[in-house]
């Protein structure tokens, strides 16, 4: 997917929201665990109730992985389930020597090996260039570099005084001569809202996945005010404020629930942007 089309399917549902599917046996509903694949039924559900409210999607790798075989079996069929349409997120945060990350590539981006083709996947840049280079030769396909992570152990490298600047804006600054806004976007936690100015001077016209929003307690008018680009610039991910927002048969009723306020607050936030 382009920069553009991703700007107009949020233009169309007045929405920047991402969904997390982070997914795991013992968070989902009980009556779900008589299904053959029960999280593939749950995500299933949670698509089919958030679908007209979000612009993308972003399985974390993790939560399918740990099931070995059948977990894999559960990413690939919860990639083929999101609609063409909308924007999916691998969620991996890969990185390593470039022959191998060009397999990890092969993984999410080329459907004839792996019967998957993410739209992205998330990179660590703590390898450098090589470690990221090889996922920007699928055309259409994006790079979600980690830059200033929603977690306290952001601190311990993220914030480094590397001379004239942060190691987390060198990674912005350096990164920008491996790929244009329109193959790379940076990771940046709701909880850094303050630091989202600073981004926006390094990085005007990325979009910018932020995620942090519901339980781990961002707040979304603050990464607005300063993080919002004239393509709206941002995706906003809730995970679990979402999908386990109901523990019951109606699950997927409480995740569309909220997923509506999130979508409500963006649409009068891009309105009055004039983003739509
Ligand atoms: O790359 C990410 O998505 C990510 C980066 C980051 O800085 N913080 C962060 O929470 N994430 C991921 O975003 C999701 C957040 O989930 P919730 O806290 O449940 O909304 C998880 O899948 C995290 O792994």
């Amino acid at each position: 997917m382009t920069k553009q089309q991703l700007f107009e399917q949020i233009q169309k549902k007045r929405s920047f929201l991402c969904v997390g599917l982070d997914s795991s046996l013992d968070k989902i509903p009980e009556h779900l665990l008589k299904y053959e694949n029960p999280i593939l039924e749950f995500n299933k559900q949670i698509i089919d109730a958030t679908k007209d409210l979000c612009v993308a999607y972003k399985p974390n790798t993790a939560f399918y992985e740990c099931y070995g075989k059948k977990g894999w079996e559960t990413l690939t069929e919860t990639w083929k389930y999101i609609p063409q349409d909308i924007f999916s997120i691998a969620d991996a945060k890969r990185g390593d020597i470039g022959n191998t990350s060009a397999m990890y590539a092969e993984t999410f981006f080329n459907e004839k090996s792996s019967e998957m083709s993410f739209d992205s996947v998330t990179v660590a840049p703590y390898m450098g260039s090589d470690s990221v280079t090889p996922f920007l030769t699928f055309k259409d396909k994006w790079v979600i570099l980690l830059a200033l992570t929603s977690n306290a152990g952001h601190a311990d490298f993220q914030l480094l005084e590397t001379g004239a600047d942060k190691l987390f804006e060198r990674v912005l600054k350096t990164s920008q001569e491996w790929a244009t806004d329109e193959q790379m976007m940076y990771v940046v936690g709701a909880t850094r809202g303050a630091a989202f100015g600073d981004v926006r001077k390094l990085a005007p016209n990325h979009f910018l996945l932020v995620p942090g929003v519901g339980a781990q307690g961002g707040d979304l008018k603050e990464v607005c005010k300063y993080g919002l680009n004239s393509q709206c610039g941002l995706l906003i991910n809730s995970s679990r404020g979402i999908i386990y927002a109901g523990k019951g048969k109606d699950f997927a009723e409480k995740a569309r629930e909220e997923a509506l306020k999130l979508q409500q607050e963006m649409e009068q936030i891009l309105v009055k942007a004039d983003l739509v």
